[in-house]
């Protein structure tokens, strides 16, 4: 299927619109989310793999299999047939393990020469059309450890509010100054968006500040997200989650293989006292909510994959684990995301083959450097498609 021809069935904001709050909020929110959130890809079928494709339905299905870590494929684990799923809409969501999975997507496409579609300047002008098959996919984590993380990343305990030599963390000296906080006028005053700190997963999913505290548009808007995504993985567990991405996707083991991204170094993380969990857990009610739900639906998924799900577990993790042993060095990296940003980081082992260090380095690499090489990647593959007179590919409202 061409998809500049393919109609929106799977808009979000036409699945939604009969909620109370999606006529605007939504539409407005989801561009936000491209600004912060630069990378925001959907991988995409290149005409002439999907030609491909066709061909291979009327010969067989493809059959999921397992790999091992060094990329052979070690032997066909599962036997129900079922063909890769390509199309995919991941949508990041701050200080969630985002980037992580962005780089598993990254890589999934890159070797397979998949369109991603990446935002030209900031924002990717939603409301976009998706093909119907498009699966759509995002991550939460558990509020508390994400605002501990959303707070000290961004540095906002260096622009809130801390007395000098103060016995308090600053994560509680920012609960007992709450009530000055709760404007975003201060916080804005501050250098400080009080989207990343007021309820940061919902908002980014779309729903805007103004209906946080209306339990029921909330409900509402968490219903239609159940309805919307396919697979929303949970930062907790994030094994499980990937494990039933693979089986989602009919994908193999060797493509869900990650190396943990964007981790903080020790020292800026913040012990979360129980007091500041609940203090947390209050503020920020309607991403909790959204948090138990979504719990419950990955862990109803999960069981009803039956036993064999834990099998595939297990081996995921005995790869994962394995990989790590062959490819990386031991011992604390730091890789530079911005000039005075540092986080973990890796270096590979000098005596691995050069085809998986390729494979490996790529793994390894940030986000905004794998997003600017794709960018390059797909201004490519689109001057092909003009060449071959197929005619521009571009994203259309
Ligand atoms: N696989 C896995 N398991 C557990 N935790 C993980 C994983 N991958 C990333 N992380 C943690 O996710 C935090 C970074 O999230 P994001 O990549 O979404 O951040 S960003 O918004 O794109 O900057 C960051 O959390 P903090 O270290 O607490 O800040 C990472 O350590």
């Amino acid at each position: 299927m061409d998809w500049k021809e393919v109609a929106i069935n799977k808009s979000l904001t036409a699945r939604c619109s009969s909620s109370v709050v999606m006529s605007y909020g939504f539409v407005m929110s989801i561009m936000r989310i491209a600004e912060f959130n630069l990378t925001f890809p959907l991988i995409k079928e290149p005409r002439h793999r999907l030609k491909q494709e066709r061909v291979n339905d009327t010969e067989g299905n493809a059959v999921t299999s397992s790999y091992d870590f060094t990329g052979n494929q070690a032997q066909e684990k599962t036997s129900v047939p079922c063909k890769p799923v390509n199309n995919i809409l991941f949508l990041k969501v701050h200080k969630t393990g985002s980037s992580t999975v962005t780089n598993i997507f990254n890589p999934y496409g890159d070797k397979r020469d998949l369109i991603f579609a990446l935002p030209t300047e900031d924002s990717f002008h939603w409301p976009l059309r998706f093909e119907e098959t498009t699966r759509y996919i995002t991550i939460l984590r558990d509020p508390p450890a994400q605002l501990e993380s959303v707070f000290n990343y961004y540095d906002i305990y260096r622009k809130t509010f801390q007395p000098q030599s103060s016995p308090t963390t600053p994560l509680e000296s920012f609960f007992q100054n709450i009530t000055f906080y709760r404007s975003s006028r201060v916080l804005d005053g501050l250098g400080v968006d009080l989207n990343l700190l007021k309820n940061p997963s919902l908002f980014d999913l779309g729903l805007d500040r103004e209906y946080h505290e209306n339990l029921t548009v909330v409900q509402d808007y968490i219903r239609c997200l159940q309805q919307e995504f396919d697979l929303v993985m949970l930062m907790e567990y994030f094994d499980e989650s990937l494990v039933l991405l693979k089986r989602q996707l009919c994908w193999k083991m060797e493509d869900i293989l990650f190396f943990k991204l964007n981790e903080r170094v020790q020292k800026e993380k913040q012990h979360i006292s129980n007091q500041v969990r609940e203090q947390i857990k209050k503020w920020n009610s309607a991403d909790v909510l959204l948090y138990d739900v979504f719990n419950q639906t990955l862990w109803q998924k999960i069981m009803k994959e039956g036993p064999d799900f834990f099998e595939d577990l297990s081996i995921f993790k005995k790869e994962k684990e394995a990989m790590e042993n062959k490819c990386l060095r031991k011992g604390k990296f730091l890789t530079k995301l911005w000039v005075r940003k540092k986080v973990q980081g890796y270096k590979l082992k000098t005596n691995i083959s050069r085809e998986l260090n390729t494979t490996r380095a790529k793994m390894t690499m940030n986000e905004l450097k794998y997003l600017s090489y794709l960018q390059r990647k797909v201004t490519k593959q689109l001057q092909d498609v003009d060449d071959n007179r197929i005619g521009p590919i571009r994203m259309t409202r």
